[in-house]
């Protein structure tokens, strides 16, 4: 079946109320245009893993909807177009690296492509590893290789929740340099949640701010910084002034009032 070539995501007065009361995700509307990377920062605990489930379909919401491309989550699930990478990378433990990539593919009905997973391996620092079990890996490699495997079926959505958490600082940087041109040249519309405002000033075109749970839009800042994006660019005034503007949204986001319309 075809997928269509990009994708956005439109959620419609979105909310999430989990039983027993706890209230994650405050009705929001958002449009995620095709191709572009959007970051999610916010407080611990104010819904961001949340708003990143229900846009891929994993929970279901209380209030509102999502549609990617005018169907449901779960019909882009179904066809393919969807990725996702967790903190927690869920690789299976009988299948080696390349084992664990491959069934990506094939799940996604997927002809094998042995030199696009080869070279996925090299790009996530992996080298070497192809045919290590998990087991066998530390916490930060097993995330380098279910970031792979996210990237093998080549989605149009790729939705990843804190993809580098258990990396080390120098590796990230390395990844945030060399990932971004895997999926943004395709037109991926990408959806990245962090905890590092450098690390979404590196990866996206917009971040959004999220105040303290329930969760809604504080800041919806554009970073119209010119890719490709060398580590060096951190250094630079326009780097910074974003950052700052991402920090001081976070930093006032309890007092802020939700923006109308995103
Ligand atoms: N399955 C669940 N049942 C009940 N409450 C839940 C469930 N999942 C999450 N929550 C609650 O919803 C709130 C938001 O959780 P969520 O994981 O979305 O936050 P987060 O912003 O991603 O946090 P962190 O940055 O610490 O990863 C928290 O109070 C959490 O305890």
């Amino acid at each position: 079946m075809p997928v269509d070539a990009q994708a956005g995501i439109t959620c419609f007065g979105l909310g999430k109320t989990f039983a027993g009361g706890v209230q994650a995700v405050a009705p929001v509307d958002l449009d995620l245009a095709a191709g572009r990377t959007t970051a999610l920062i916010g407080p611990s605990g104010c819904g961001k893993s949340t708003l990143l489930r229900l846009i891929a379909g994993l929970e279901q919401p209380t209030v509102g909807q999502v549609r990617i491309a005018g169907r449901t989550s779960a019909e882009q699930r179904r066809r393919g177009a969807i990725s996702i990478a967790f903190q927690d990378p869920s690789l299976l433990p009988w299948l080696t690296v390349r084992g664990n990539i491959a069934l990506a593919r094939k799940l996604a009905r997927q002809t094998p492509d042995p030199a696009l997973i080869g070279e996925l391996i090299g790009l996530v620092g992996l080298d070497g590893f192809a045919d290590t079990r998990p087991a066998a890996l530390s916490g930060g490699m097993r995330q380098r290789a279910a970031i792979a495997r996210a990237l093998v079926t080549q989605p149009q959505i790729l939705l990843m929740d804190e993809p580098f958490g258990a990396v080390d600082e120098l590796t990230r940087q390395q990844l945030a340099r060399d990932l971004p041109p895997l999926w943004q040249p395709r037109g991926t519309t990408t959806l990245l949640v962090t905890h590092s405002i450098r690390e979404a000033v590196m990866l996206s075109d917009r971040i959004l701010v999220l105040s303290p749970r329930p969760a809604r839009v504080v800041a919806d800042i554009e970073v119209p910084l010119p890719r490709p994006r060398a580590p060096g660019l951190a250094d630079s005034p326009a780097f910074r002034q974003v950052a700052a503007q991402a920090s001081a949204a976070l930093a006032l986001g309890e007092d802020s009032p939700p923006l109308a319309a995103q």
